[in-house]
Formats: C-alpha cells, structure tokens, sequence
C-alpha cells in the first residue's frame, strides 16, 4: 500500500534505499544520489535491507544482486511476498541474459551494469522515479473515482427515491435497488425491458406520453403521477410521482458501470419515481368521507344529491322517467334504544346489505342520516319498475335480523317520486318522496306510497292543522268515544276503551290517525293523552258509582307519556284527585314502550300495579319479538292484534298466530282480549279458542258516553251490531 504522504513527495526528495554488500561501493553510490538531494539510506547486505523495507518505506531501491546470505533475488522475492510496492533498479556486475531476465521477471525496473556511468544511473533513477510518480498519481486518481462512484452509487441505491434510466426507446438502462423494495422487482431482470410494463394498464398512455413529451428538459422536468404494478405484493399497485428530464448526449461517460454492459442503447432520460401511495390513499379516503357515509359505506347525502342532479339531466335529454325513494326504517329507534348503538350500528349494516342486494349497478342507494336511507333509480320504464324494487326492499327487511344473541324485526316505510310527474328538481322529487314515505309512516307503516299532488295538499295542511290541535285542547275539541270490552261467553260488557276524537269545528270529526301522528311529532301528545285520561276516568267513576262496579276503562298511553320522569306519581294524582278506584283503570301500552327502556318501564309498571292498575298489551305480536319481558312485567292481559284476528277469516296462517297467542296468554294466566273482531265467525272460534274478551265492530264501533249511557242501561247482553 502507497502511503499518502510518499505519493506527495516529490522525485527528489525521494528515499532510496540503496542494498550493497561492498561498504566502498555502497557508501560512493549514497553520496552520488545524496548530492543530487535524494535522501539515500544505506543497506549493508540484502538481510539488513529486508529489515529496513519492512519497517520504513521508500520510493525506490537500488539493489546489487550477489550478495552473501540474501541475496539480491531473495530481496525481490521479500518484496514480491509482502507486496511492497517501491521500484527495484538492480545494480549489479552480472551482466549475463539469464541473470538481466531473471531481476526483470522478478519485478526489477531497470538494470544497470557496475561499473555504472553515473550520469546513465542517475538518469535511471530519475527515469524510474518519474515513472513511479505517474503510476501512483494515476492510481490515487483511480481510487478517488472509486471512491467517489462508491459514494454515488451508495447514495442512488440508498435514496428513498426510485431513480431511473430510460434509453431512447422507454427501455431501462438502469434502475436503482430502491424498486425491489417499494415494487419487488430485482433491478436487473428490468434492465431492457419498456418502462410502460411497469405502469398499471390503466395509466399506460398517460405515462408513456408524458415521457415522450418534447417539451420537457433538465431546467423544466415532467412530473406526473401514476400508478406502477407490483409483484408478489398484497397491493397490485402504488403510486408513485414520478420526474423525469432528458440527459445529454455526453452523459455515457458518467454513468453507472452496469449500463454499459445491459443490452439498451445509451440512456435518454433520467428520472426519480417517489412512492406516494399512503398520500394518495389519505386522499383517497378523505374523499370518501366527504361524499360517504362510513357505518355503512354507502353514498352519503351529498354524492347522492349530485348523482340525482345527474340522472334528472340525463332523463330530461332522453326524455325518461326516474324514480326516488325515501326509506325510513319502522323499529329501529326501539332496537337502537334497548340493544344499545353499537346493535343498531350492526343493525344498520346488516340493512343495507339486504337493501343492497335487490339493486342494479346503476342505482344509487345513500344513507340520508340515522334510519333514513334514500335510492335512486335511473331510467325506470314505467311506475311498475319501482313498485317492483319497493316490494323486494320490504320485503328482504322483513324477515328477522340475528344480531348476536338477539333476533330483531325492522320495517320500512317508501315513499317513491318519479320524475317528471312529482317535481322537476332535485330537491322537489326528495321532498316529494319524503311526504310520500310520511304517508306511509300514518298510514301504518311497513310498505310503500307513490307521491300524489293530494299528500301536498295535506303536507301544508299540517301547518294549520298543528295550529288547530292547540288551539282544540284549548276550546276542549277533544272527546273520548268508549268501545264495549265484551265476555266472549255471556256477552256481558266488562269493560270500555276510551278512543279519542276530535270534534273539528270545519273538518268534522277526526279520527286518531288524521292528528295522532301529528301529535306525536309535536308532542302535544302528552297533554291530549291526560286531557283523555281525565275526561275518561270522570265518565267512568260515574258509571262506577252508578252500580258498574266492576266495568274497567281501558285507555291508551302514549309512550312519550309513559317516558315522563313523573308518569306515575301524576297519574295517581289525577286518580286520587277524582277518587277513581285504580283496579278499575287498565292502561295499555304497546311492545314498543316496553323495550324503550325495559329498566325504567318495569319500575314503573311495578309501582303502579302495586296501585292495582291494570297493564295491558296493546297490538300483541306486532312489535318486538323477544318476550322475556313477560317475565319481568307484572302483566295483566293481552291484546290480541286486529291483523291476526283478520286471519281467522282469510286464513290459517292468521288463525295459527291466535291460537298461539291465547295457549301462551293461559300458560302464563294472563286475560286476553281479542281485538278487530267483526263476524261471528271470528267470535265462535274465539270462545271455542277460550278467548274471554273481544272487542270490536261486531259489537259496534267506539260511541260517544250518551250511548253507552243507554247500552249500559239496560244491563242486557250486548247485540251485535247487524
Ligand atoms: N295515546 C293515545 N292513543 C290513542 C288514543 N285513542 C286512540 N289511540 C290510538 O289510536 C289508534 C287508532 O284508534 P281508533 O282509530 O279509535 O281505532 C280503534 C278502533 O276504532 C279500531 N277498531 C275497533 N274494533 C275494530 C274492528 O272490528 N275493525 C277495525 N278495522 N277496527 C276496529 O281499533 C282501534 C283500537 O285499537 P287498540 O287501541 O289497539 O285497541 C289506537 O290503536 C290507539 O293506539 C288516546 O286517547 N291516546
């Protein structure tokens, strides 16, 4: 190894080591070279010389070959063995071909005769030493660019970059280590190959243009994105930024070793491609969250407005019909409030799944807010197509939903708008959809209504209508209608429900479903549900007081009533207040109450049946499906729903559900009270079922308290109503 200190020294202060055996000889030859300003060291013998090479070094050796003990070829070979590399000029008095060829196959520079010619040596010397000089020089020239192409080379493979050559066809010349790491190819099965097999198909024709564009140069590179493919990775493709510039002619030169051995022609344009895939997806889903509604990953609001705006565009140019729909699921509040949020967030899930899989590619289902979800349906031929799909919808959310260990019912409620009969706009054919489905919520819920121009009508109606309700509970509009309890054997009234009306002074008398819903909405609910309670229980006590003395009033609760921290201390209150006997009140509340808050419900209940009012079952089998609460709640009877009563007459699946009803009402002793009944038909096969109450039009309607005056009256079995 040349130390850097030597390769700076110059020629003349060169250290020769000067190796003779002849102390006369050796001493004329220092000071010859001492004089020319050499710094010469003497070597008495070729052992002293090999000690003094292997401490020190020096730029050239002087070297007499017949010499005792080591000689001057055993010097050489010491030299050759420890890969010294200092210049050897042999000065010696053989001057044989063997011996001359021997010292130059040993690594001998020169060689020169004794007695030598002192300018011919030191001519030699200078000759070798200059020689030395370039090979060294030239060496540290070559080692600095090694070096320099190692730093290079180190900072293009460790560069968080792919970095690139592309020769002038797209093909790689070169391509750093950087792309097995971020794309799993080894860079030299791409070397040769087109760029373009790396970018993902769909972005081929944007990649290959930009690189080819003439435009671009080293002071104004391209920069573009796009995708490229990956291998033997989970993501089939990243994406990446790339910029590129074309490189000069003379630019060969410099480049890395491996280039000039691949089979391109010379590199063309050089690039770096820096991976931008988790910026990407960050947008990516920033976007989706913008137009997305994340629980169900559906369309959110805004996406589907504008998705909308587009098919009314598109159905105005081809003069087509487009159908909206606004879906409100019937039930989930109830879900929601027992089973806890993150149930009605699975429930949700679950939802739009079943809605999903009755919808083709090209209809739009969003999820509007909470229950409501709203679909559109391009280019529909006739009404029919999206009576079809509002029929699948209910149906597929009809059948129960398993959510862990809970087996859930859920409705839903359509309203549909087509375009152009309902609205013109966006806007107009969402709202039109929505009062249609509002209609449907009033109507009973679970099925679907085409808007009609009449449902408008009633829509700006609600407005005075509210005003209306109001001002009623004010002027004392509302009355109470009581409908016969009948025993089933004896026809024997054993008790009344109290059903309000009201007695409009324009419309008439209205019916609960013209204003309860609306009640509700406006919770003007909880002050009419008292406002009946008050006005049935002060009829009552007089019918009590007149000799009923067993004859129960059975009157409906609202649930935002019964939701009321003081529910229960108010309604004694109001009993207490006009002396009503409570075993003679039986309140009904539907499954729904219950599973609001079963905890809350089940103190409640408690409290007032240890009062001795009566709980009832209202729409028994209708509503939620579990029926542990039965258990729970001290229950008193069940109302059997109109539907399953109905289903006597049309059929058997109606009839099974009574006859399930009733064994489990008797398995559990609690009364039963069927509801809705009409015919006779329907009033035998209760008695023989062992049914003890009905009640319904076969008896007669709710009828004001005059005359149930006169029904009560007579004290006879009750007739039916012919
Ligand atoms: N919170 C309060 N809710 C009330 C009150 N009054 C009524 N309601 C609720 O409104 C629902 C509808 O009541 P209504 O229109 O009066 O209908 C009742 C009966 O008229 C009807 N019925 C009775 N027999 C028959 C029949 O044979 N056929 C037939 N088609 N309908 C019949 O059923 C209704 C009674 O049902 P129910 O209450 O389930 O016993 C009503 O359901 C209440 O929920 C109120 O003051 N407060």
């Amino acid at each position: 190894m040349i130390s850097d200190a030597l390769l700076e020294t110059s020629t003349v202060e060169a250290r020769i080591l000067v190796v003779d055996d002849e102390p006369r000889l050796l001493r004329s030859l220092v000071d010859l070279l001492e004089e020319q300003g050499f710094i010469a060291v003497p070597a008495l013998g070729g052992r002293a010389a090999c000690e003094l090479l292997t401490r020190e070094a020096f730029q050239l050796v002087m070297l007499d070959l017949r010499m005792p003990e080591v000689d001057g070829h055993q010097v050489m070979q010491f030299i050759q063995d420890r890969k010294i590399e200092t210049p050897v000029i042999v000065v010696s008095g053989e001057s044989s071909f063997t011996a001359v060829s021997r010292a130059l196959r040993r690594g001998a520079e020169d060689y020169i005769k004794k007695p030598f010619d002192p300018e011919e040596l030191l001519a030699t010397v200078g000759n070798v030493l200059q020689k030395q000089a370039l090979a060294w020089a030239h060496r540290n020239v070559q080692m600095r660019l090694e070096k320099s192409e190692e730093l290079h080379r180190y900072i293009v493979n460790t560069s968080p970059d792919i970095v690139f050559m592309l020769d002038r066809e797209g093909r790689v010349c070169f391509v750093n280590r950087k792309i097995e790491a971020l794309l799993g190819y080894k860079p030299s099965e791409l070397i040769g190959r087109h760029f373009r097999h790396l970018i993902d198909e769909q972005d081929v024709a944007r990649g290959t243009y930009a690189l080819q564009d003439p435009a671009i140069s080293a002071e104004n590179p391209r920069t573009f994105e796009i995708r490229l493919k990956t291998r033997g990775s989970r993501k089939a493709n990243r994406y990446f930024e790339i910029t590129a510039f074309p490189i000069g002619d003379d630019s060969g030169q410099f480049l890395p070793h491996e280039i000039h051995r691949s089979n391109t022609s010379d590199p063309c344009i050089y690039g770096s491609a820096r991976d931008i895939t988790e910026r990407k997806e960050a947008e990516a889903f920033i976007n989706f969250q913008a137009y997305h509604d994340l629980l169900t990953r559906l369309p959110n609001r805004a996406l589907f407005k504008d998705r909308l705006m587009l098919a009314i565009t598109q159905a105005q140019r081809n003069r087509q019909k487009l159908a909206v729909m606004f879906l409100d699921l019937d039930r989930f509040k109830v879900v929601n409030d027992t089973l806890g949020h993150a149930m009605g967030d699975r429930l949700l899930q679950a939802v739009t799944q079943r809605l999903e899989s009755c919808l083709r590619k090209g209809d739009t289902l969003s999820r509007f807010g909470g229950d409501e979800f709203t679909l559109l349906l391009p280019a529909i031929s006739t009404h029919n197509d999206a009576r079809k799909i509002a029929r699948k919808l209910i149906s597929v959310l009809k059948e129960p939903f398993q959510l862990g260990e809970h087996e859930v019912f859920v409705g839903v409620s359509v309203g549909i708008a087509i375009f152009p009969d309902a609205g013109q706009t966006m806007d107009q054919l969402i709202q039109c959809a929505d009062i249609a489905m509002y209609h449907v919520k009033a109507g009973g819920k679970d099925g679907y209504r085409f808007y009609s121009e009449t449902m408008s009508i009633g829509t700006a109606n609600r407005l005075s209508l509210e005003r209306d309700l109001r001002q009623a509970l004010v002027n004392k509009e509302l009355c109470v209608h009581y409908q016969p309890q009948v025993a089933s054997d004896t026809g024997q009234v054993v008790g009344l429900e109290a059903l309000v009306r009201w007695q409009h002074p324009e419309r008439g008398l209205l019916y609960p479903r013209d204003f309860l819903p609306l009640a509700e909405e406006t919770k003007l609910i909880t002050e009419l549900s008292e406002c009946v309670l008050d006005t049935a229980c002060q009829q009552m006590k007089q019918w009590i007081d007149g000799g009923h003395r067993t004859l129960r009033l059975a009157v409906n609760l609202s649930p935002l009533q019964v939701d009321h921290p003081r529910f229960v201390q108010n309604l004694i209150a109001q009993l207490r207040a006009i002396n009503f006997p409570p075993e003679n009140l039986e309140i009904e509340i539907t499954e729904n109450v219950i599973m609001n808050d079963l905890e809350q419900i089940s103190r409640k209940l408690q409290e007032l049946a240890e009062h001795g009012i009566r709980i009832a079952i209202d729409d028994f089998g209708t509503g939620y499906s579990s029926l542990n609460y039965l258990h729970r709640l001290p229950i008193h009877t069940l109302k059997v729903d109109q539907s399953f009563v109905r289903g006597i007459r049309s059929g058997e699946d109606g009839a099974c559900i009574v006859n399930a009803i009733v064994a489990m009402a008797h398995g559990l002793r609690l009364d039963i009270v069927a509801e809705g009944v009409e015919t006779d038909i329907q009033l035998a096969y209760l008695r023989n079922l062992g049914c003890q109450q009905v009640q319904g039009f076969f008896y007669g309607p709710a009828r004001p308290a005059s005359e149930i005056n006169e029904l009560l009256g007579t004290r006879a079995p009750i007739q039916a109503v012919v």
